[in-house]
């Protein structure tokens, strides 16, 4: 049985202050949920906020991004090393919102992953369609060409820790949540290339979240699906009460 994770992006939202007010009122409703991982990846300058006041906590803080080199002359970036000498676990990449708005390519994501894992940082490798794929029915291709472009040359047993989102551009901050029916599918599909790629045991273990328009009210038909491991939550993680309920939901 797969660990739930239940990941909080908080985009460009929240500074440090503002992040201490959200984790007094939520850690106490999380306490004791050890059954599931909990994550919140806040903005660069409220992460060691985050990091310095989840621990000893069952929460982890990661980054929305990170450079894959360790230092340079890269104006505005963050290297892995930097990440981790703050206690930094998990880190995003490929999200939609970066590649839309940062001209990040998967080719660059391929770096960053490796270089993630190359640092012990838990890479969430963020991947999906845009409606105009899905309604020309090229969503397993899209697909697919992500997580070859992704996880090109990436060796088995560097894989083992990979976690997956799927997250459909049409429905992240729109509203338009995926059927739980079509988020498995989509699931099925990446599950299907990390058997063929990396064998059975690693695709098996690896956990594939959901994200785009999930809120507590729709996250536990998404969870109960066979495929479905886990939740990156937008919008609805910047309640506190709101992404504990999608906690308790999540364990039960
Ligand atoms: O990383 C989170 C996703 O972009 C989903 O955002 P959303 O829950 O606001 O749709």
């Amino acid at each position: 049985m797969r660990k739930k994770i239940i990941a909080a992006n908080w985009k460009m939202y929240k500074n440090p202050r503002e992040s201490l007010s959200f984790l007094d009122t939520f850690l106490p409703l999380v306490a004791g949920h050890e059954r599931d991982e909990i994550l919140i990846f806040p903005t660069a300058t409220s992460l060691s906020t985050v990091i310095d006041r989840v621990e000893g906590t069952n929460v982890h803080a990661g980054a929305q991004t990170m450079h894959w080199l360790n230092e340079g002359p890269f104006t505005g970036q963050t290297s892995p090393t930097m990440l981790t000498s703050i206690g930094t676990t998990h880190v995003l990449l490929g999200h939609s919102e970066r590649r839309l708005y940062a001209n990040e390519s998967y080719e660059h994501v391929n770096l960053k992953l490796k270089a993630a894992i190359a640092h012990d940082l838990i890479p969430i490798l963020c991947l999906g369609e845009m409606l105009a794929d899905r309604q020309t029915g090229y969503t397993k291709d899209t697909l697919l060409a992500q997580m070859g472009a992704a996880l090109a040359n990436l060796p088995t047993e560097k894989a083992q820790t990979l976690v997956i989102a799927y997250e459909p551009v049409w429905a992240i901050g729109t509203g338009s949540t995926a059927t739980p029916d079509v988020a498995d599918q989509a699931h099925a599909i990446i599950r299907g290339d990390l058997k063929n790629r990396f064998g059975p045991v690693v695709a098996d273990a690896a956990r594939i979240l959901y994200g785009g328009s999930v809120k507590p009210d729709n996250v536990s038909a998404l969870l109960a699906m066979p495929n479905i491991d886990g939740a990156l939550i937008g919008g609805a993680s910047l309640d506190p009460h709101s992404l504990a309920l999608m906690v308790q939901y999540a364990a039960q």
